[in-house]
């Protein structure tokens, strides 16, 4: 199939290609900027160098048009603008932004401080937790790949609140990530001099990602809830790792948590449930397709500690958007990482 890429010279469009460049069924990929036009991708990009060697394009719909899948991998508030012309026109379109993810026009505009794309077009968008929604994401025009906090959040959450083991009126949720997460515009959090040697919360009790996490909650579970969320940058370059606390219902033990998380997700290659934390760390999931969850009661309190850790670049990103490309077109979950080198 023939994929484009908007966005292409981002941490998401980079990891794109380094997965689609291998995929079986991909025989090419057409990058999209809206700052370089004619610039040859690898001559910025070392690490593909004969991988990736054509010129950047200008963004435009007659060649968008002709695409099987059309990637966007841009900055919230892009794609709520350059999307709607091109629904149901042919290409799938994966959008790896928050602009098609909250069904609420009034709550993106909340929470993300931008104008809403048409509420129209925010109806027809899947969201593409493929683990989730595979049979939604089959029949889309348009996916909304989940955010990287959402991510690692909903895959260890979504079991043990849909089968009510643990009680939703009281979660506490508690991520990092690494600083790729922010893109690769550096601001003052994320230079480097600022974010290293430091560990900083950032977006206190306003992180936009609550109301997609309370959504996919009321999705996916059935439950309606209100979570505490924070996040915290961690100077490292990539990954995401979640720390959420649940009270355990009554009489529920922690092999039953353990055996719910199991079953859900035996026939889903891409996560591992792990029982040792020892074996439980970014480093474990680095540009891997995997999410990991661990977790564990405190006996002392009957609360459970539930961890969910993932590449935010690969598992919150492209790794997601290629699972949602595979889904889409029926073909085998792999991932084709072997031979494209990292970046990062
Ligand atoms: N980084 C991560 O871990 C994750 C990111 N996401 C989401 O994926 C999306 C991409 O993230 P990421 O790759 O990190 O972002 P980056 O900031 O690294 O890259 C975004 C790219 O978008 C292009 N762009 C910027 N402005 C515009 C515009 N107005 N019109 C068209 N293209 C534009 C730029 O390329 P050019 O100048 O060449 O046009 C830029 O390289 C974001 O929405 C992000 O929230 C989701 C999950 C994880
Ligand atoms: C470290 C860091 O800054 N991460 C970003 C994640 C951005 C993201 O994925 O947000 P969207 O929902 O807009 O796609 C953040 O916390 O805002």
């Amino acid at each position: 199939m023939k994929v484009g890429i908007v966005g292409a010279t981002g941490y998401g469009g980079l990891e794109l290609i380094r997965f689609l460049h291998n995929h079986k069924a991909v025989e090419r990929i057409d990058l999209f900027t809206s700052s370089e036009e004619g610039v040859i991708f690898s001559s910025k990009f070392g690490h593909l160098v004969h991988i990736a060697d054509t010129p950047l394009q200008k963004i435009d719909y007659g060649a968008l048009e002709k695409f099987d899948v059309v990637f966007t991998s841009t900055p919230s508030g892009v794609t709520s603008e350059l999307l709607p012309p091109l629904v149901g026109k042919g290409p799938k379109l994966i959008d790896l932004s928050g602009d098609f993810r909250l069904k609420d026009p009034a709550s993106y505009e909340a929470w993300y401080g931008k104008k809403a794309a048409p509420l129209e077009v925010i109806q027809q968008s899947v969201y593409g937790l493929t683990e989730w929604n595979a049979e939604h994401v089959q029949q889309a025009s348009l996916i909304a790949n989940p955010g990287c906090y959402p991510t690692a959040v909903l895959l260890s959450l979504l079991p043990l609140l849909k089968e009510q083991l643990i009680d939703p009126s009281f979660l506490v949720i508690d991520a990092k990530s690494g600083i790729s997460g922010a893109g690769n515009k550096p601001s003052q959090t994320t230079h480097f001099s600022e974010a290293n040697e430091s560990f900083s919360i950032y977006k206190t009790n306003t992180h936009q990602h609550i109301p997609e996490i309370e959504q996919a909650i009321s999705m996916f579970a059935g439950v309606e809830t209100t979570i505490s969320f924070n996040t915290h940058l961690v100077p490292m370059s990539r990954g995401i790792l979640s720390t959420s606390y649940a009270p355990v219902m009554p009489g529920v033990t922690e092999k039953r948590l353990v055996s719910c998380l199991q079953n859900t997700y035996e026939k889903h290659p891409f996560v591992r449930i792990v029982t040792d934390a020892n074996s439980l760390g970014t480093n474990h999931v680095k540009g891997s397709n995997y999410c990991d969850i661990l977790v564990k009661v405190d006996s002392r309190t009957n609360r459970a500690t539930i961890v969910g850790v993932i590449d935010n670049l690969v598992k919150g990103a492209a790794g997601q958007a290629i699972q949602n490309m595979n889904v889409q077109f029926d073909l085998p979950q792999t991932t084709g990482l072997d031979v494209v080198p990292f970046f990062i």
